[in-house]
C-alpha cells in the first residue's frame, strides 16, 4: 500500500497450471506472464473454459483442489508469493472477490463481525471494540449507508449487490495492494453491476489498489479497463492496451469475440456465434490452439505453435499471420474487412 503510483505490485511470470495427477502433466493454464501497475485496472477475457479462473486463483493462491501450479512464480510487491506448489494458501497482498458473494460470506455471523474479523487477522493485537469500530468504517468506505446500523445485520438482509459490496469490504479490510475479481458482476442487473464496477474504479484511484478483472464480458472490460489480456485454452494470445487492442485485435480470436457481441449483432443485424468450442484440457495438439476454428487456418497453424510477440510495444499477439505493423499489410486489410 506505501507502493508509489504507476509501480508494478503484481507480476505473473510463466505460470502454468496442471491436473494434480500423479504420473501425469496435463496443462490447464501455460505460461502465462503478465504485470498489473498500482491503480491499474487489468481484464482478463476469453470463453467459458480458457483458464481465467485459473490464472485468477493462481495469482491470489486459491487454486482449487484437483489441480497444481506446475511452474512460473507470482510476485506482490517485489515479493515472491507463495511458495507452496499447491498454491492453495491465499498470498499475501492479494484478496479475491468472486461472483457468488452468498458462498464466500458466512450466513450465521453478523456482517460488521465479518468485516472485523478480517481486520483482527490482519492485526492480531487489534481489541474486538476497535475492529467493529472500524468494519463501520470500512463498510461506509464501500458506501453502504447506514453501516453502524447495517453491521449489525446477517447476509440474508442484504441484497446481490450489497453483498458483493460487503465481499469488497472484507478484501480491502485486509489492506491488498491486488484485488482480483472474477466475475465480480455477472451474478447482478445491470444498474447493480454498474454501481460494484464505479466502486472497484474508486478504489482503485483512492487505494491505489491494482485490479484484475476476470470476465466474458467484452463491453464491460472494454469501457473499465486500461489493459486487456485474452486467453484461449489456457494460454495469452493477445494483451495490450484496451483502446489497442479493442479498437485494432490482432488476433482472430479476439476479433471473433468481437463479432459476438450484442452490439456487434447490433450494427450487422444478427447475431453472429463462434462455431466449434474451446480445447478441452488433454485435447491441445502441435500447432496453433484456435487454428480449429480460425478462418485463417494455414498449413503453418497445424505446424508451428506459434509464440506470443510483441507487435508494438506493450501489444503482444499469438498468431503466424501478424507480423510487425511494417511487413503487416495483411492485417491492415483483415482489420478493415473484420475477421
Ligand atoms: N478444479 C479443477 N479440476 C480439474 N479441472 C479444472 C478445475 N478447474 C478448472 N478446470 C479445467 O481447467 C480449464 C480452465 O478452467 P477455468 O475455470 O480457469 O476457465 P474460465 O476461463 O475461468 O471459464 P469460466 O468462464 O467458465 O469460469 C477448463 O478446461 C476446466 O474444465
Amino acid at each position: 500500500m506505501a507502493s508509489e503510483p504507476g509501480k508494478t505490485v503484481l507480476t505473473v511470470d510463466n505460470v502454468t497450471v496442471e491436473l494434480d495427477r500423479p504420473h501425469e502433466s496435463t496443462p490447464l493454464v501455460t505460461d502465462v506472464s503478465f504485470a498489473v501497475r498500482r491503480g491499474e485496472m487489468v481484464g482478463m477475457v476469453g470463453e467459458s473454459g480458457s483458464g481465467k479462473s485459473l490464472t485468477a486463483s493462481a495469482v491470489a493462491g486459491l487454486l482449487p483442489r484437483g489441480v497444481r501450479l506446475a511452474r512460473g512464480a507470482v510476485e506482490i510487491d517485489g515479493r515472491a508469493a507463495g511458495t507452496d506448489a499447491t498454491a492453495r494458501t491465499r498470498h499475501d497482498g492479494v484478496a479475491m472477490v468472486f461472483q457468488n458473494p452468498m458462498t464466500s460470506l458466512n450466513p450465521s455471523m453478523r456482517v460488521g463481525d465479518q468485516v472485523a474479523e478480517a481486520i483482527r487477522l490482519r492485526r492480531p493485537g487489534t481489541s474486538r471494540r476497535d475492529a467493529r469500530r472500524e468494519a463501520v468504517e470500512v463498510l461506509e468506505r464501500v458506501e453502504i449507508t447506514r453501516p453502524a446500523e447495517r453491521a449489525r445485520q446477517y447476509p440474508f438482509e442484504f441484497s446481490g449487490g450489497m453483498r458483493q459490496r460487503v465481499m469488497i469490504a472484507i478484501s480491502i479490510a485486509h489492506r491488498p495492494s491486488v484485488l482480483v475479481a472474477d466475475e465480480p458482476t455477472t451474478a447482478l442487473d445491470v444498474t447493480v453491476q454498474r454501481g460494484v464496477m464505479d466502486l472497484l474504479d474508486r478504489l482503485r484511484a483512492d487505494m491505489g489498489l491494482a485490479v484484475l478483472l476476470v470476465s466474458h464480458d467484452l463491453a464491460l472490460v472494454g469501457e473499465r479497463c486500461d489493459r486487456l489480456l485474452v486467453m484461449y485454452a489456457g494460454e495469452l494470445v493477445e494483451q495490450g492496451e484496451t483502446e489497442n487492442v479493442l479498437r485494432r485485435p490482432l488476433h482472430p480470436y479476439v476479433r471473433a469475440l468481437q463479432r459476438c457481441t450484442p452490439e456487434h449483432a447490433i450494427a450487422a443485424g444478427g447475431l453472429y456465434s463462434l462455431p466449434g468450442r474451446v480445447p478441452q484440457a488433454g485435447e491441445v495438439r502441435t500447432g496453433c490452439r484456435f487454428a480449429a476454428r480460425c478462418e485463417l487456418r494455414t498449413a503453418e497453424c497445424d505446424e508451428t505453435h506459434p509464440t506470443l510477440d510483441a507487435y508494438a510495444p506493450g501489444h503482444l499477439v499469438r498468431c503466424v499471420h501478424v507480423g510487425r505493423p511494417e511487413q503487416d499489410h495483411h492485417h491492415e486489410r483483415r482489420a478493415e474487412g473484420g475477421v
